[in-house]
């Protein structure tokens, strides 16, 4: 009776669902990601900050599109994660849904709107899913504070990405953009997290700087999947922020922390397609009379001159 249900189900969410233009398949869900995990195959994660982003994301193929909240520094230029207004991030959920159709597509919930209470979590959560149509959400931290948040979000059936490691929310606390997880107590202290949102029933952890083997260790032993970034190859899937890996040089103090690669020079090649085109404009090279511009018929330019003489 209920594998009919899911037979149907499948058949007509297939049937109907909306299709990437670029890749041809449906949005992927978080079942999706629980197969590549039980085959092994690594998940890819990327951040998406807006429409153009999103759709980039989508049409390479990555699994899950990560509106991360360091859009805060990489898109606004403010100074930290902390600054991020909720409404500033619906502002851009909404613009990469747009953009994506095939990623499943997770929000950071910003500093602020989701520690001081499981109900204020659920406000806004359900207002991201609700007005963002995304299907997910990441919160930082693994505590007793957030561990009935995790579980509330879950069970309500909102598909929770846990964060542990460094977590840029409490940057202040722990004195800066630093390894996590290299002394005994603080290792331990993040193993336990990860066992604690798995209990509570996120469907994937985001592992950040911490040692590689720590990472294996912990991916090793759980039974949902692992995002490392800065955690090493050891993990069930990998994240990078979109500007880092095209080398936008979005960070204000142009500081790359060492687990960034940078597969492009996007910055470089975007300053150098404006300096030609600063130039073709100064000496006339841009625009081009027959390539860029539109033509009128003789007849009627001349009468509009004709007209036009009259006018004052
Ligand atoms: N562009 C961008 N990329 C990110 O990965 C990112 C953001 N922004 N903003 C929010 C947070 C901040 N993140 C950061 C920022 C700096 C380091 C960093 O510099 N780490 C040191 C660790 C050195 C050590 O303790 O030994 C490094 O040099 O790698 C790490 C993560 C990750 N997130
Ligand atoms: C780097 C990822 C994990 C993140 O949290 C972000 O982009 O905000
Ligand atoms: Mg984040």
């Amino acid at each position: 009776m209920s594998s009919r249900v899911q037979i149907f189900r499948r058949t007509f969410s297939s049937s109907v669902s909306a299709k990437s233009s670029y890749t041809g398949t449906a949005r992927k869900t978080v079942a999706d990601i629980n197969r590549f995990y039980a085959s092994s195959k690594p998940i890819t994660v990327v951040t998406a900050h807006d429409f153009i982003t999103a759709k980039m994301v989508d049409h390479a193929g990555i699994d899950i599109c990560l509106i991360g909240d360091s859009l805060a520094n990489t898109t606004l230029g403010l100074d930290d994660t902390n600054e991020l207004e909720f409404q500033e991030m619906l502002y851009h959920v909404k613009s990469v849904q747009r953009g994506n159709d095939s990623s499943l597509i997770v929000a950071d919930l910003p500093f602020g709107s989701y520690e001081k209470s499981s109900e204020q979590a659920l406000d806004t959560a359900m207002t991201i899913i609700k007005h963002g149509k995304i299907q997910g959400v990441k919160v930082e931290g693994g505590d007793e504070f957030i561990l009935p948040t995790v579980n509330r979000l879950t069970t309500v059936g909102i598909p929770v990405m846990g964060h542990v490691g460094l977590t840029p929310q409490k940057h202040n606390a722990l004195g800066g953009y630093r390894l996590q997880g290299n002394s005994v107590e603080n290792a331990v202290s993040i193993y336990k997290q990860c066992l604690d949102l798995q209990r509570a029933g996120v469907f994937s952890i985001v592992l950040e700087c911490i040692p590689n083997k720590l990472a294996q260790y912990i991916t090793e032993n759980l039974s949902v999947p692992t995002i490392g970034i800065g955690a090493g190859p050891f993990t069930s899937g990998q994240v990078l922020v979109i500007s880092d890996i095209l080398g936008m040089k979005s960070n204000k103090e142009n500081h790359k922390p060492k687990f960034v690669r940078a597969y492009e020079d996007f910055y470089t090649k975007g300053v150098e397609a404006l300096t030609s085109y600063g130039e073709h404009v100064e000496n006339a090279q841009f625009p081009d009379v027959d390539e860029h511009g539109y033509k009128i018929k003789r007849d009627v330019f001349e009468e509009f001159k004709k007209q036009a003489h009259h006018i004052h």
